[in-house]
């Protein structure tokens, strides 16, 4: 894993001679600290490449990056800072040189997800297309001086990058082009989630939790877990937390209260415009959404699709898809897996419909309201109130997954062969 090269904007290449000059089996407190020491090289790009020099032996299997090289001995360190902290945790990413990365890993390594005493190890993946660009990030990292960030690892093989996950959240996909039909964009994205939920399957921790945000997530979730049968299939979630988010933002704007006081919120289905926000069963102040709102059209023809739409408006403002407000759903989709769910709330998450206590067809991945112990699992609350109009919505969802099913048959190991029958041209968030 990790390449050692950083082309820079001129064309020169500035060669990282990963110099470290204090590489002791015992690192002593400072020299943990030490930086890689950066030598400049501008010779023509190809003259480099074929000289590429590495002052640091390849390691394939264990490479680290940067000031992560060294193998950190927590116990060698000062126990007023380390005597509380829990056992380290490994969180690959994937798309690790994206916009969401961009936010989400400052927040990973800062404790601000899991928590101020649980010491973490990145593994980033990327791809050749980003192999600079990841080596950018780790040094942004190592930068940053997060004591409980213990090693970055970056690579471009899922195999190795995966190796031992505690978490993957699998961020990186294919965005739609112009003139992309949506079973194209299936198939290409599709051919990815396969690709790492083998790689989940051979080298993860057998009880690594996985959670999807790369579009379309639902369906990429389902490839991924049916092609990872090693681990279970309730440990994979696909990202409707930004649509919970947005459906609370809204409610607490038109009934002019803090969104704190917004709960219960579910938002069902597919992260597509045919997500089903729930106002039904939503509460402000612990009152019924429907009574302290009281406007039926406006929940209908309002709410509805301003929630499931908000994320097209972004793109029309911002000339680029949610970013931050997403980093921030992930971080407070692992932060409901990890905390005890408030008696009376639950949060949203899209998971595998087996055995799902509200009658929508088994084995896809659907969004439903959860609650959890704090453990890193969930249940999937039984008692939502479905009435006629939510029924009809989630049917509709429930529907187009199906499809989506259908159409990446050729992904799934023992799955019936693709028959793609989208005919309406359904839409991501982003695309109306
Ligand atoms: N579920 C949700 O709520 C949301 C989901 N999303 C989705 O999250 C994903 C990532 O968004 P964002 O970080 O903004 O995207 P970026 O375009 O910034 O990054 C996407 C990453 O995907 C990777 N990628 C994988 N395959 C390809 C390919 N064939 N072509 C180009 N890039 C590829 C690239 O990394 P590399 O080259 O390293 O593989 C790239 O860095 C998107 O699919 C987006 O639609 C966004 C917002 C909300
Ligand atoms: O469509 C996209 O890429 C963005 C997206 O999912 C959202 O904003 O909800």
């Amino acid at each position: 894993m990790g390449s050692r090269t950083l082309v820079q904007p001129g064309g020169g290449r500035q060669v990282l001679a990963l110099n470290l000059k204090a590489r002791s089996a015992k690192p002593s407190k400072r020299q943990l600290f030490v930086v890689a020491e950066r030598t400049i090289d501008v010779r023509t790009r190809a003259a480099a490449t074929a000289e590429r020099p590495l002052a640091v032996p390849q390691q394939e299997d264990n490479e680290n990056y940067g000031v992560f090289r060294l193998t950190y001995d927590i116990s060698n360190e000062d126990p007023k800072l380390t005597r509380t902290w829990k056992k380290t945790i490994k969180v690959a990413v994937s798309g690790a040189a994206g916009q969401i990365s961009n936010h989400l890993l400052f927040m990973l390594a800062s404790g601000g997800v899991f928590g101020l005493d649980q010491p973490i190890s990145l593994q980033l993946l990327g791809s050749e297309r980003s192999r600079e660009a990841l080596e950018g990030v780790a040094m942004e990292l190592e930068d940053s001086l997060y004591p409980l960030l213990r090693e970055v690892k970056i690579g471009i093989d899922p195999h190795k990058v995966f190796k031992d996950a505690d978490w993957a959240l699998l961020i990186g996909a294919k965005p739609r082009g112009p003139g992309m039909e949506r079973a194209d964009l299936l198939d290409i994205n599709g051919q990815i989630f396969q690709e790492q939920g083998k790689a989940l399957n051979e080298v993860a921790s057998e009880d690594v939790r996985v959670l999807v945000v790369g579009n379309p997530c639902n369906t990429n979730a389902l490839i991924a877990m049916e092609n990872a049968p090693r681990i279970p299939r309730k440990n994979f979630h696909a990202l409707t937390r930004l649509d919970e988010n947005r459906a609370k933002c809204q409610l607490a704007l038109k009934a002019e209260r803090f969104y704190t006081s917004v709960t219960n919120t579910c938002v069902w289905g597919n992260h597509s415009t045919t997500q089903v926000p729930d106002f039904v069963n939503a509460k402000i102040g612990g009152e019924p959404a429907e009574q302290v709102i009281n406007d039926d059209k406006w929940f209908k023809e309002d709410f509805t699709p301003k929630v499931a739409t908000r994320g097209g408006a972004l793109i029309k403002k911002w000339g680029r898809s949610s970013a931050a407000s997403t980093a921030v759903s992930v971080a407070d989709a692992i932060k409901s897996l990890t905390t005890p769910t408030p008696e009376g709330d639950c949060f949203s998450t899209a998971v595998c419909t087996d055995g799902n206590p509200y009658g929508i067809a088994e084995g896809i991945i659907f969004s439903m309201p959860c609650r959890s112990k704090g453990d890193g699992s969930y249940e999937v609350i039984d008692d939502f109130i479905i009435d006629d109009w939510l029924r009809a919505k989630i049917k509709e969802s429930e529907e187009e997954l199906l499809k989506e099913r259908a159409c990446v048959g050729h992904l799934i190991p023992n799955a019936p062969p693709a028959a793609c029958e989208i005919t309406l041209d359904t839409m991501l968030p982003g695309e109306n």
